[in-house]
């Protein structure tokens, strides 16, 4: 399946194809179809929704029928929550920090897991875990594009996700790197704008992140 012009088919492409990850936190899942439409009508069929809330693998299954949207599960702290969102339906497993559970049942269920690092110590023990892209979490407070290229010198296979902290300001000084597959937040997708239900307005912001992200391809 590919759901951009480039043709590209794998996971980590699309999410790199794309450029852009919005990180949803739903309270309802009654929400998630019209976020759906929401995000495919910006131009952005990708959807991080985050376990933070107990909407989640519900939302998830309910943006994975639509068929049109890349749908990744967040904020995964545990193997049995890597387990209810590939029950659900996730394409990929997004966690704050790198936990060999989490990676290893990721493996298991042959689903791509994108560990939190931010250190050489931490990008260090996801390449252990044969993971080669991590999400650079929190990068807003941890040195933000100046920190990833600086891990990006050593670890010269390994590729970034920022996310945390970050805004349309922030998107070329991450997306000049050539080691950022893409960036993550939840600017594009409020909450609050989520949970009551407007959508016209997160169309809006996501159609304006893809312009703003396409102008700024090298
Ligand atoms: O634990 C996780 O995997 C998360 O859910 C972290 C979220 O991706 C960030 O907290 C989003 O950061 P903002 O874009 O600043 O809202």
């Amino acid at each position: 399946m590919t759901d951009h012009p480039t043709g590209a088919t794998s996971v980590l492409d699309r999410l790199a194809a794309h450029r852009l990850v919005p990180v949803v936190v739903i309270d309802d899942a009654q929400d998630a179809d019209a976020l759906g439409a929401a995000l495919v009508a910006g131009g952005l069929p990708v959807a991080e929704v985050t376990f933070r809330t107990p909407a989640a693998a519900d939302a998830i299954r309910v943006l994975r029928a639509r068929g049109d949207v890349l749908v990744g599960a967040g904020t995964v702290l545990t193997a049995a929550q890597v387990d209810q969102a590939v029950a659900a339906g996730a394409d990929y497993v997004v966690s704050p920090g790198t936990s060999r559970a989490v990676v290893e049942r990721c493996a298991e269920h042959g689903v791509l897991a994108l560990p939190g690092a931010v250190t050489a110590t931490e990008v260090q023990a996801a390449l252990e875990l044969g993971v080669t892209t991590v999400k650079f979490f929190p990068a807003g407070a941890s040195g933000g594009a100046a920190a990833v290229a600086a891990l990006a010198a050593p670890f010269g296979g390994v590729r970034f996700v920022p996310t945390g902290g970050i805004g349309p300001a922030d998107l070329a000084d991450y997306l000049a790197l050539p080691a950022v597959a893409a960036v993550g937040g939840s600017w594009m997708v409020p909450r609050d704008l989520v949970r009551a239900g407007g959508t016209a307005a997160v169309r809006t912001l996501v159609a304006d992140a893809v312009t703003l992200a396409t102008s700024l391809r090298p």
